[in-house]
């Protein structure tokens, strides 16, 4: 019930439309359920008389009739266009607010949920629900009052006929009831296989080049071609169920004409029927069997569009884990020390990837992170800008603690470079611009020249309106690097992040991106992760991470002296071996 309420909700700016639709409906029933009963009395009452007085009539009625069907057809089209538009924009509606609502959701769930199938809920599962939402109260609507209609018109004709049909339509509902339990499983099975072809399709195109450099075409062809399957499977238990319906009704409509003509031969032969009344009965039921065959559809419609609103609720319905909390403040000393206290976090409940960290950076200078591989160098970086909350301690900025900020003035005065470069599909431009939307193009240009990049991008044949490619794919990945530079710069953090910005690169590469990173930094609070320890030998402070804490703290030189992890691991790429896992 609780779901029927939440999908009324979006019905909500649409009153108006909807009502009126509905007023349309009921009177394109109401036409069609006159026409038997006007017939009936014709031939029950003006077709007995003389030629002359059925000339005279028949026009009149014929030109009101007109007069009707004429109407008929123009709420036929305010049915089909208006009410489909207004499905249309409460499926917009839904599909923004579910937009919305993923843009809040917290890297917690995306960590455990798939773009593939969130994209199946945004696009096929909201055009179904869109249809439901146009549909359903229409079509049930009409169905109501066309099946009541008829049935008070079959009571009228002949009551004990219209007596023995409820008998068979009784049995029909039960015969449907039981049918719809089965479709409404087979449609949620449906829905989820369709999601997996999604995340199927969405991992397998997303990595095409690793799939093709690794010729493993065969093995993602196989991964799909199960999850096709699959969906095939589910399809076939869809429509067996389905089958299983639509042939059962059509049997029990047989029987009605069946038991229609049987038993009004009866009731005729009895004399308790005329062969007109036969006649109209046979209309009627034609009148009142049509809507069953929309209600049949409509159930089908129904499942489809409730089990997609139910996904959809579910989506809406998660809470997302960083948000503002109350009395949340915008960051009052964006340049203050960043401290770390007592800091615990670990992804899942009882898991410990963080325990009791605490260290301390001042105002504009540089702390390095290293270690062995999956120590939590990047876990720290991402509790900053709260990608994630501390399980325990706090991290605070200028003695502000960031969970007592505001997440746009937190996120705004962090700048993030990492190895793994997101570029939108659209020109250099957006792609820079993307750090300050309001850029002018000096401004862009500026920052591209403090990146390295703006003499590559001139060179370009359309420049900056060069477009780069999905994800950046026809550019370099150093260029890439630049472009994400340059974004930095644009957007002026006072607190920056460089999560291995170099170390997919080459040495040439690393040694231009090193430079403009060291320009970056100047003047902001730094915190660097990077594999290769030359790039940090100059950081004011070095911090060893490894099994869930600080190992080792100091200056290069302090480190060195100290002769522990630090020491060996850089003599081991002092001698050639590169980096830190190794
Ligand atoms: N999103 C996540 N969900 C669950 N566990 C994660 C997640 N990210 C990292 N981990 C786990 O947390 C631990 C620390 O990972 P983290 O990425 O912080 O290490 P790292 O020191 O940055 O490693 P690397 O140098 O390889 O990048 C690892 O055991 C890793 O498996």
């Amino acid at each position: 019930m609780d779901t029927y309420k939440k999908f009324i909700k979006y019905y909500g700016p649409y009153k108006a439309v909807f009502f009126f639709d509905l007023l349309c409906a009921a009177f394109i029933s109401i036409v069609d359920l006159a026409y038997p009963q006007i017939l009936r009395t014709l031939t029950n009452t003006l077709f007995l008389k003389e030629s002359s007085v059925i000339l005279k009539n028949i026009f009149v009625i014929g030109g009101i009739l007109l007069i009707f069907y004429i109407l008929q057809a123009l709420c036929k089209y305010y049915v089909s266009c208006q009410g489909h538009i207004m499905g249309a924009q409460m499926e917009r509606d839904m599909r923004r607010e579910l937009f919305e609502h993923y843009e809040n959701l917290s890297f917690s769930y995306y960590d455990q949920n798939n773009t593939g199938q969130m994209m199946s809920r945004l696009v096929s599962d909201l055009f179904d629900i869109s249809e439901f939402a146009h549909h359903g109260p229409e079509n049930l609507f009409i169905s109501v009052v066309k099946i009541i209609g008829s049935f008070i018109f079959l009571f009228i004709i002949q009551w004990k006929l219209a007596l023995i049909l409820s008998a068979v339509v009784l049995m029909m509902i039960l015969f449907s009831a039981r049918q719809n339990k089965r479709m409404q499983a087979t449609f949620l099975d449906n829905r989820k296989k369709i999601g997996n072809i999604n995340a199927t399709l969405q991992d397998s195109l997303a990595g095409i080049r690793i799939v093709q450099s690794f010729a493993n075409e065969d093995i993602e062809r196989e991964k799909f071609h199960q999850g096709n399957e699959g969906f095939l499977m589910s399809k076939r238990d869809n429509y067996k169920a389905m089958g299983t319906f639509q042939g059962g009704n059509t049997f029990f409509q047989g029987i009605m004409y069946l038991v229609t003509l049987v038993a009004g031969g009866c009731f005729i032969a009895a004399g308790q029927m005329t062969p007109g009344d036969l006649a109209m009965y046979a209309l009627y039921i034609g009148i009142f069997i049509s809507p069953i065959q929309i209600l049949v559809e409509l159930t089908e419609m129904m499942q489809k569009g409730l089990s997609g609103f139910r996904c959809f609720l579910d989506i809406i319905e998660t809470e997302p884990e960083i948000v503002d909390l109350p009395g949340a403040e915008p960051i009052a000393d964006p340049d203050g020390n960043i401290a770390y206290k007592d800091v615990s976090f670990g992804y899942e409940d009882n898991e410990v990837v963080l325990d009791h960290v605490s260290f301390e950076i001042e105002s504009g200078k540089s702390v390095a992170l290293v270690g062995p591989s999956g120590g939590g160098k990047t876990t720290i970086c991402s509790l900053l800008p709260r990608f994630y909350n501390v399980s325990g301690g706090t991290v605070s900025i200028g003695g502000q603690d960031i969970r007592r900020m505001t997440l746009q003035s937190l996120r705004n005065s962090i700048g993030i470079v990492q190895q793994d470069v997101y570029l939108f599909g659209g020109t250099v431009r957006d792609n820079i611009a993307y750090g300050k939307p309001e850029a002018s193009m000096e401004e862009i240009i500026e920052a591209a020249k403090k990146a390295n990049i703006h003499g590559f991008i001139a060179e370009l044949p359309d420049g900056y309106d060069t477009f780069v490619g999905e994800r950046g794919t026809r550019l370099s990945g150093g260029q890439k690097q630049r472009i994400s530079i340059a974004r930095v710069f644009l957007k002026n953090p006072p607190i920056l992040i460089l999560d291995e910005a170099t170390s997919a690169l080459d040495n040439e590469s690393e040694r231009h991106i090193q430079k403009s990173l060291e320009e970056l930094s100047k003047n902001r609070t730094t915190i660097t992760i990077a594999h290769r320890l030359s790039t940090i030998k100059h950081a004011d402070e070095i911090l060893v991470i490894d099994d869930h804490t600080i190992q080792e703290r100091g200056s290069h030189r302090e480190l060195l002296k100290q002769d522990g992890m630090y020491a060996k691991y850089y003599k081991m790429q002092f001698e050639g071996l590169e980096t830190f896992e190794i």
